[in-house]
């Protein structure tokens, strides 16, 4: 399969180093220090069970020096995504299939929904990432695995070998089942799942309390959720996006004490939101929590939990320079 992973991060490399070293041929369209390593040395992947290479074919910061697909990769912080879209038509063609391996509600979540027309102003505001990467090639994705950038170009797998994959519009579908296969052959535990967009809403639940929270306060997941007041906060928010998911399609059959012990077990945690306050990154707060806010909204559902959230978060990000508003 010819492949570009767009964003050579953590999930790009883990993702672009498995399935190049399986023997596909996997480009990138990168930049700066991460575009110099991939040349210089290709894909790099240190693993517990020691480093994996493969050649790159092809890295570029220029999307027509790829050119067009089987499968197109997205491993963007969700706050790059706006930018980078307009640049990527030359990888895209009429059979071009689009994984978006990134947490948060993703641009394709709502289409189809009655009464969600209009894309998501928080995700996708003025409608030009549905437009460039059309709903119909969406494989959506969910990444239950773990990983981190140690150099430029040298990723680390920390935990989770998990890729939950499945037609954006419902339903089980041969393409998709087919590049379940390849991701599985790759390395990953891959499950075909014929309601994605559930999946995504039930990898969110947990995400759009323990991500902000723990960016806010500075605090490892142990000590968030070994706050009573603040667990009850957070399962308050979570409360009110379970009551969102069952106007969707995406009931939980959980509650948020039972997602609250699943997470616990990760103990003295530094969510990924955290990672990125520490590192002065922008903050994925529109994809992970703005969206839960604007779907109650149009279903007139409210959320005063998730929009105390929402507003701190904020407040914390923009008094740090790290708060990226969505592209309009
Ligand atoms: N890391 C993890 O364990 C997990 C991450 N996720 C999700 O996966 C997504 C990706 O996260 P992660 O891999 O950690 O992020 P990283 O920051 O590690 O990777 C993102 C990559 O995108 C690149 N990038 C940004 N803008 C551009 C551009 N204009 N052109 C080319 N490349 C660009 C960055 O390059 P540069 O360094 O130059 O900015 C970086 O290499 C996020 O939504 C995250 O929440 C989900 C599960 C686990
Ligand atoms: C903390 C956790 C495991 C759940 O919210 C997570 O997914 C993240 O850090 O992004």
């Amino acid at each position: 399969m010819k492949i570009a992973i767009v964003g050579a991060g953590a999930i790009g490399g883990l993702i672009g180093t498995r399935l190049a070293a399986a023997g596909h041929e996997v480009g990138a369209l990168a930049r700066g220090a991460t575009l110099a390593a991939l040349r210089a040395h290709g894909w790099r992947l240190e693993t517990a069970a020691g480093r994996v290479t493969a050649p790159v074919a092809g890295a570029s910061d220029r999307a027509a020096d790829l050119g067009a697909q089987d499968l197109v990769v997205i491993a963007l912080k969700a706050t790059a995504l706006g930018a980078v879209v307009p640049t990527l038509g030359p990888l895209i063609g009429p059979h071009t299939l689009i994984l978006p391996a990134m947490n948060g509600v993703p641009w394709w979540f709502c289409a189809g929904l009655p009464g969600f027309d209009a894309p998501l102003a928080s995700v996708d505001a003025g409608g030009a990432i549905s437009a460039a990467l059309p709903v119909g090639q969406v494989i959506g994705c969910v990444v239950h695995a773990s990983a981190s950038v140690d150099a430029p170009g040298l990723v680390r797998h920390r935990m989770g070998q998990g890729l939950i994959v499945g037609e954006a519009a419902g339903g089980r579908s041969a393409r998709a089942q087919a590049l379940a296969d390849v991701l599985a052959a790759a390395g990953f535990d891959v499950t075909h799942s014929a309601s994605v967009r559930r999946d995504v809403w039930y990898k969110l639940w947990g995400n759009m309390t323990m991500n902000p929270v723990s960016a806010i306060t500075g605090a490892t997941i142990d000590r968030v959720l070994g706050d009573p007041l603040v667990r009850a906060f957070c399962s308050a928010a979570m409360d009110e996006a379970a009551a969102i998911g069952a106007r969707i399609g995406c009931a939980i059959d959980q509650s948020a004490d039972d997602r609250h012990a699943v997470t616990a077990r990760l103990g003295a945690f530094r969510t990924s939101m955290l990672q990125d306050v520490d590192a002065g990154r922008p903050i994925e707060l529109d994809a992970i929590v703005g969206a839960v806010r604007e779907i109650g909204a149009r279903l007139g559902i409210a959320t005063p939990a998730t929009d105390a959230i929402f507003g701190l978060a904020r407040v914390f990000a923009q008094a740090r320079g790290l708060y990226a508003p969505p592209a309009a």
